[in-house]
């Protein structure tokens, strides 16, 4: 079965067309990536996809269910994190958790921040204002936030944006891991094509509203005649489609 279905979505702001009929499917247990340059749609097909916002026209299913319809139903069997969504700044790290946990119906929720505020070390800022970390602790506390209710679906926009690179590292395995543990499905937007390699079975691309091309790393990268992920990305973007074209 399918944990997410898209089907024939479009999202219009205005004269803006952000998504432009799209169809795709992600199977469970799965780690998909969504990829595309600035302004392509990837953040408004999560947002869809979440049920932040409402398709102009089309319809998604996730983990069975109609968003139209019974978003209710799902809501508290995912979650997301998300560099560009703030958490509230005057609240501690700590407070900002029993928040999210308390709207999530986390069970033991004391000891289910322990135990996050363990495995994404927070243990040095819980008690400090979420307005007073660097760029890195916010990121870790919104992965911390995405985990409180043990998603079965985890939506991950930029998921190691603002991480050196010995965190980044350290918070790929940690989601290689969590997958493997749970059989959770996990979707990710990321403009880094290492840890797209790394972490996905499947690529979804997208260019200016439209899914261009998809398929496994290996697969992708073997009909474009690259060595990397990031060479046909580049193709995609500068329009060399061909792997004949793609060798100069
Ligand atoms: N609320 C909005 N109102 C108007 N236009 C919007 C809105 N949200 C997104 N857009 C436009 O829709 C298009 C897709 O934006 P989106 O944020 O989905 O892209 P993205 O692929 O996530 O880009 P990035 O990699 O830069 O984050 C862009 O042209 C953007 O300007």
């Amino acid at each position: 079965m399918s944990a997410i279905q898209v089907r024939s979505v479009s999202k219009a702001f205005g004269s803006v067309l952000a998504v432009d009929d799209i169809s795709f499917s992600v199977a469970t247990g799965s780690t998909t990536a969504l990829l595309g340059g600035n302004g392509a749609g990837k953040t408004t097909t999560l947002s869809m996809v979440l049920g932040l916002l409402i398709p102009s026209s089309g319809a998604v299913t996730v983990l069975g269910e109609d968003m139209a319809r019974h978003r209710y139903r799902v809501l508290p069997r995912l979650n997301f994190s998300s560099p560009y969504v703030e958490l509230p700044l005057r609240l501690t790290v700590r407070q900002n958790l029993t928040v999210y946990g308390h709207l999530y119906g986390v069970d033991d929720l004391k000891g289910r921040i322990a135990q996050l505020s363990e495995e994404l070390e927070l243990a040095d800022f819980i008690d400090r204002p979420a307005g007073k970390l660097s760029a890195g602790q916010k990121t870790r506390v919104g992965l911390a936030k995405a985990l409180l209710n043990q998603p079965e679906l985890l939506l991950l926009d930029e998921p190691t944006a603002s991480l050196d690179p010995d965190t980044a590292d350290w918070v790929r395995g940690y989601f290689q891991d969590y997958r493997a543990r749970t059989g959770a499905t996990i979707v990710l937007a990321s403009h880094n094509m290492t840890e797209v390699e790394r972490m996905c079975d499947h690529v979804l691309i997208m260019k200016q509203g439209r899914i261009v091309d998809q398929g496994s790393p290996t697969d992708l990268i073997g009909r474009f005649g690259r060595d990397t992920l990031e060479e046909v990305f580049l193709d995609i973007a500068r329009n060399r489609r061909h792997p004949a074209e793609a060798v100069s």
